[in-house]
């Protein structure tokens, strides 16, 4: 996956401002940077819903808006807040967005790995934030993906569900599936990712694996993180 030099704006503002990445295939690559810094709307121009203003973008060789049908099968998308329709139960869901692929992973495995059994008779809205997590996870894999596109995929998970969701992203890059997660979660990034990219105000400020970032674990990626993105000192009178 390429990203060169992106620009997209919401109005004025340019959210993202001429970032330019690229993504190895079969790699966890991790994308941090502050609330706002523009990596949603980073991985959403990858997806096809953003329209970039200037710039390139290409996934699996192909152009997110001009090639979208060709590329929504082969990609999987988890959104932050993703949604699903409010009576829908979680079971069917899945069942649902797997019958759109032509060979889906096996759903009783899905459910049982993500804990999704017991809530499977639930209604979406009545899900808590983890369950509903945990469903969205499911439902951006279960068409196996080249790609799975992430966002914040642990946020608000318990310690179990996050351990297996750490796994399953092992177990999608062993199959040999390229990853690209956002988070906050330096402890995430440092873990799973062999190359890791900080954005700040649109651009990548900060490129390398867990390894080279962290001086060969000598600093802890948080510090390396928070001297990188760290806000301008106010002066004092
Ligand atoms: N639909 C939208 N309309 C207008 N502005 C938007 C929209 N979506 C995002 N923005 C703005 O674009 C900028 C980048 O937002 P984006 O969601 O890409 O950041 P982010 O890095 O993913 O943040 P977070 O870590 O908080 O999820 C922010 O200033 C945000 O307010």
């Amino acid at each position: 996956m390429e990203i060169d030099n992106l620009v997209v704006r919401y109005g004025e503002k340019a959210a993202v401002d001429g970032l330019s990445l690229t993504v190895t295939g079969g790699t966890v690559t991790s994308v941090l940077g502050p609330n706002g810094a523009g990596k949603t709307t980073t991985v959403e121009s990858c997806e096809g819903f953003r329209r970039p203003e200037s710039g390139r973008v290409r996934v699996l060789g192909l152009d997110p808006i001009a090639d979208h049908d060709e590329l929504m099968p082969r990609i999987g998308v988890m959104l932050q807040e993703g949604g699903a329709w409010s009576g829908v139960r979680a079971l069917e869901m899945l069942r649902y967005v797997a019958s759109l692929h032509t060979h889906p992973l096996d759903i009783p495995a899905l459910a049982e790995r993500l804990d999704l059994g017991t809530c499977g008779r639930t209604p979406y809205r009545r899900l808590s934030g983890g369950q509903k997590q945990r469903l969205s996870f499911a439902l951006a894999i279960v068409g196996r993906p080249e790609i799975a596109f992430l966002d914040e995929p642990t946020t608000g998970l318990d310690p179990h569900g996050r351990r297996e969701i750490w796994q399953l992203i092992r177990d999608l890059r062993d199959d040999g599936v390229t990853v690209v997660l956002t988070t906050h979660a330096m402890d995430e990034a440092e873990q799973l990712s062999d190359q890791v990219h900080v954005v700040s105000a649109g651009k990548v400020i900060a490129s390398g694996t867990p390894d080279t970032l962290t001086e060969h674990g000598t600093k802890s990626l948080e510090d390396v993180y928070l001297a990188l993105t760290a806000p301008p000192r106010r002066e004092h009178k």
